[in-house]
């Protein structure tokens, strides 16, 4: 199996959809300036797809319909791209302990099967590689794994899903509708076979689950994520935060939380959030994605550049097997995942965080005082009110400091069932504001 003598470096496609169809023209197109930079040729030596009689595009002879019997062939890296859990799991897995390298853009199964991977590729000094599942083409993962390995980071927070960001950047400025602005992000090749992953917030919450992980050098699975998509973003929402310059978008949020005895956890969670139209997440549109990391020694990074479909996304799968074909040659492997920190995941009702409350109340005197009573009641404290009149109803809207997430929501449920209010417009977690 070992290249150290100069033999090409055989890599198996496991499919050849959106992303696979990049990555293979690439590797032929490029096929020269690749042996180049990886010090051997990078073969390809099969492309495994659902149907090989729907793709008369790509060389027959090296098409199949198994992908199990490929993975098993003689050939040195697996090239994932089908996406799901089984029965790419077993597929990896196989592959790993047999000691062939893997890089893959599945964060699905990244996000909740990372360790046994990892174990695998520890096992059998196999390289396993990602950056394609995260960000899209942006180098993230690997600037968080190497370049900060010395840092000691303390938030990642950005648009993580580029489905959804075209989704709510089109409702923002057009006002198109939900529906016609999924079809597009589908047609364009951003959105997941099942674009319910998308906009329910689960392709964001895999990646955050990622994302944690790597910063806190901890295991955090998808499941740990507290995760709310974008279904229930209003017009009324994305009117409310324009009226007070805001403008909403779906964040991945990951930081290290310090409790006051000194222990620390990690939250990490997906929802919508309002954040001013001057933050510089704001003018991020289209499927592009944006990540900001802080740290101690390095303050703040920010990364950017296009989340989605199949060019980009082939651009990371070939820097990773570009890394992994030179690993080969030279005979070692890359740096390894650590998650020697270990540290517990904070559940969401004590995470602090901001709601932006917007409401019909009667226009009444006393309205306001009870209304505040009520958020008192609960330990929260006001940052801003604003109240505009309107006939017999008065229109309210109230930005809190940072509470425990489970205060917040208690509030607005008991606001929701006062006689005094009319109608809850809009709820949101604010953040990008100072508190
Ligand atoms: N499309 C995008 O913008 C991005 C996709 N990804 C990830 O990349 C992976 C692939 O995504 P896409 O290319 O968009 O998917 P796709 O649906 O366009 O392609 C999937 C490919 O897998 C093949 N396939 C499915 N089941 C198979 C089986 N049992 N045996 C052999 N081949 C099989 C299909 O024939 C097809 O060629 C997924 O994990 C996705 O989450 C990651 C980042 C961006
Ligand atoms: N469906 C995903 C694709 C990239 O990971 C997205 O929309 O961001
Ligand atoms: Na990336």
């Amino acid at each position: 199996m070992s290249t150290a003598d100069g033999k090409a470096v055989r890599v198996a496609l496991l499919g050849c959809g959106t992303v696979g169809s990049e990555v293979a023209r690439l590797l032929t197109e490029q096929a020269d300036e690749l042996a180049a930079r990886a010090g051997a040729p990078v073969e390809l030596a099969g492309i495994a797809v659902r149907r090989p009689d729907k793709h008369p595009e790509l060389p027959q002879h090296l098409l199949t319909a198994d992908a199990a019997a490929l993975v098993e062939s003689d050939v040195d890296v697996i090239v994932e791209l089908v996406g799901g859990i089984e029965p790419v799991r077993t597929w990896l897995l196989t592959a790993l302990r047999k000691g062939k390298s893997v890089v893959t853009a599945n964060k699905a199964l990244l996000s909740e099967y990372s360790a046994e991977l990892s174990e695998a590729a520890d096992s059998a000094g196999a390289d396993l590689f990602f950056e394609a599942a995260v960000a899209g083409a942006i180098p993230l993962l690997r600037p968080l794994r190497e370049s900060l390995a010395g840092d000691r980071i303390t938030k990642v927070m950005g648009i993580v899903n580029g489905t959804t960001n075209f989704i709510l950047s089109a409702m923002d400025s057009t006002g198109a509708g939900y529906a016609e602005t999924l079809d597009e992000a589908s047609r364009l090749g951003y959105a997941e076979a099942d674009p319910t992953a998308d906009v329910d917030g689960y392709d964001a919450a895999s990646k955050a689950a990622i994302l944690a992980s790597l910063a806190f050098h901890s295991r955090v699975t998808a499941s740990d994520v507290h995760r709310e998509g974008i279904s229930g973003v209003t017009s009324s929402d994305i009117a409310a935060a324009k009226a007070l310059g805001r403008t909403v978008k779906l964040l991945a949020i990951c930081e290290r939380v310090t409790a006051d005895d000194g222990t620390e956890s990690v939250s990490a969670r997906v929802h919508p959030v309002m954040i001013p139209r001057s933050h510089p997440l704001a003018g991020v549109g289209g499927a592009f994605n944006a990540v900001f990391v802080e740290a101690d020694a390095a303050g703040e990074l920010m990364f950017y550049g296009q989340g989605a479909g199949g060019a980009p996304t082939a651009s990371a799968v070939l820097g990773d097997l570009v890394a992994v074909a030179r690993n080969r040659v030279l005979g070692g492997r890359g740096p390894r995942e650590s998650a020697h920190a270990n540290l517990p995941v904070r559940p969401m009702g004590q995470t602090p965080t901001r709601y932006h409350v917007s409401l019909d109340v009667a226009d009444r005197p006393g309205v306001l005082a009870q209304v505040a009573q009520v958020f008192a009641d609960h330990g929260v404290s006001i940052a801003a009110v604003r109240q505009r009149d309107r006939l017999s109803t008065a229109s309210l809207v109230i930005v809190t400091h940072l509470a425990p997430d489970a205060a917040l929501e208690a509030t607005v449920r008991e606001i929701g069932k006062m006689d005094v209010v009319r109608e809850v417009v809009s709820v949101m977690r604010v953040e990008g504001e100072d508190a």
